[in-house]
């Protein structure tokens, strides 16, 4: 008698259709979006299929998605998954090093990527748009993508990398980047060390690169002041047994950092455009929100880009429904049980944002642009795991932050010039399932129109405030409408106390009785350019 197995212990059921040699290949490689909606709707959460010789375990919804986010390093293995990249990021960084160098590699990134640099980076990408967009007149044509991979490369070099790669190299660093990215070529996946001319251009820019980085990092111990970019601090930070990072592993690093956040970020821009300007609902909700914080002139800040809730809605949106990374992937090194199934190891497990994004018992009506559903009212992202553009975890996107910051600035500086619109029909408009990260097909075109000047109208002017005085518990605000510039950024630091009705009249909430506002006046008070803002013991 065969030995049935247990009913908590199954194996996933398989999709029908397999060929030999193959598997699932044709139908994957075709659109794997599709695919994969498909054996959601055939087998559930979890079901298998076979691409070539490997069997795929594909976990969808919350429940699929948290098991494989959870799961520790030594149970689901990502090195496996990204060892095309072993010749990119370099021998032992990162998916190459063992697990608690990886581990201490990726902390060092972290605070590169939030805190305290961010303030300078956002100016840098403020500056960088400027940049970009001032030959453009008064209408014209652009293809949206293109232009978001030339920019966030820019911005993001000149973050990450520094000012000698954005100025002094950027024509050989733009050439060196080139030639890693063809590297990322579909037979590396197999043969990472093939000898052709492709993947020598490769290795030659991998070793260009880290030539100019040890130049630059020789050229910089000679100088007294610190650069203050992602570089620098790499330079400065330490293993816990208190070594430096070789110059192999800070090109590595930077190189990843650049490829995780490159086309992740510019794909994202893209749509966000492509979006706005097929829901002209939302592009004018947006308008008016970028208009009353900045208006044509007013000064786009580190501070001023944190709360903007329609414009974060709206990027929430477009990453439910064009998450760039659809497919994420994990080698099982000890079998992983979900619910009533085991997935054994050797196996490949993975998990689509995509297609979790599109469950309708989550999202309602999922096909439709509708930033609103992540208002508080509705909250549709509540369940755990629900919205994982960002991934999740242990593993989850460091850079999250950074790409928000990016996109809130960029669009702060185009769409207070530009309106835009679609050259193509709605439709025409579909993600591009052929590259490793989803972005819009090409051609992308947009047609841009210059927009009038613009008023800012969260402004506090002496008419709508005079000398206002406040009392919050035992302290008062005096707000010197002679030294107050109706600088929307204070406002924006401090949101609860500054609170600027629909006709543009400026009032001051009491306080909780933990003093919540008192301490975001005290934040905008130091953020006030002009001193207005006076806090004062009663
Ligand atoms: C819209 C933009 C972005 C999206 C949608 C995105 C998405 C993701 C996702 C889904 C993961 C998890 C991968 C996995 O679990 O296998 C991830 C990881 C990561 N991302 Fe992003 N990313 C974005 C931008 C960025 C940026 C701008 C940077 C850096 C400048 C960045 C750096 C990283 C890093 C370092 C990791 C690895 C984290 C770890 O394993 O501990 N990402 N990203």
């Amino acid at each position: 008698m065969t030995e049935q197995p247990s009913p908590t212990n199954k194996e996933p059921e398989k999709m029908p259709g397999g060929l030999p040699l193959i598997g699932h290949m044709l139908k994957f490689g075709k659109n794997p979006f599709d695919y994969m909606t498909l054996l959601r709707s055939k087998l559930g959460e979890i079901g298998e299929f076979r691409l070539f010789h490997q069997q795929m375990v594909l976990l969808t919804g919350p429940e699929g998605n948290e098991a494989f986010f959870r799961a520790p390093d030594d149970q689901l293995d990502q090195n496996e998954a990204y060892k095309v990249m072993t010749p990119i990021f370099g021998k032992g960084v990162v998916f190459d090093a063992p697990p608690h160098i990886k581990d201490q590699q990726l902390k060092m990134l972290m605070p590169v990527l939030r805190d305290k640099p961010m303030r300078t980076y956002s100016k840098v990408i403020v500056q960088e748009v400027e940049e970009a967009i001032k030959d453009w007149g008064d209408s014209g044509e652009v293809d949206i993508l293109e232009f978001m991979k030339q920019l966030t490369i820019y911005t993001s070099s000149h973050c990450l990398l520094g000012n000698e790669f954005r100025y002094e190299l950027n024509e050989e660093f733009a050439h060196l980047y080139h030639d890693l990215e063809n590297g990322m070529h579909p037979l590396a996946f197999i043969f990472p060390y093939l000898p052709i001319p492709i993947l020598r251009r490769r290795d030659k820019a991998r070793v260009r690169l880290q030539e100019l980085v040890t130049a630059i990092i020789e050229k910089r111990a000679q100088k007294t002041e610190k650069s203050d970019d992602a570089f620098q601090m790499l330079i400065d930070v330490r293993y816990d047994d208190g070594s430096p990072l070789s110059p192999h592993e800070i090109t590595g690093l930077l190189i990843g950092t650049l490829f995780a956040g490159h086309h992740t970020t510019a794909g994202t821009a893209a749509w966000i455009t492509l979006e706005l300007a097929r829901n002209p609902k939302y592009m004018d909700k947006v308008l008016q929100e970028f208009d009353t914080l900045y208006g044509h002139e007013g000064e786009v800040t580190f501070q001023s880009l944190r709360e903007i809730p329609v414009f974060e809605r709206v990027i929430k949106e477009v990453l439910r429904l064009h998450p760039p990374l659809i497919f994420l992937i994990r080698k099982v090194a000890k079998d992983l049980k979900f619910k009533d199934y085991i997935i054994k190891a050797g196996k490949y497990v993975c998990v689509s944002p995509r297609v979790s994004h599109r469950i309708p018992e989550i999202f309602p009506d999922p096909e439709k642009f509708d930033p609103e559903r992540f208002t508080k009212e509705r909250q549709e992202d509540a369940i755990p795991f629900s919205w994982v553009a960002f991934g999740g975890g242990r593993h989850k996107c460091s850079g999250n932050a950074f790409a928000m910051l990016q996109l809130k600035a960029i669009y702060a500086i185009l769409l207070r010039r530009y309106k835009f619109e679609l050259v193509g029909t709605p439709e025409s408009y579909q993600d591009d399932y052929k590259q490793m990260v989803v972005q819009p097909g090409s051609p992308c075109m947009v047609r841009y129109t210059k927009r009038g000047n613009i008023k800012q109208t969260a402004t506090a002017s002496k008419d709508t405030v005079a000398n206002t005085v406040t009392k919050l518990n035992c302290f008062k605000i005096d707000i010197d409408m002679d030294l107050c510039q109706g600088h929307a950024n204070c406002m924006a630091e401090a949101p609860e106390i500054f609170q600027v009705d629909d006709k543009g009249k400026l009032s001051i909430l009491q306080d909780t009785p933990n003093n919540t506002l008192l301490k975001k006046a005290q934040a905008a008070a130091e953020y006030c350019p002009t001193s207005a803002i006076k806090i004062i013991q009663d």
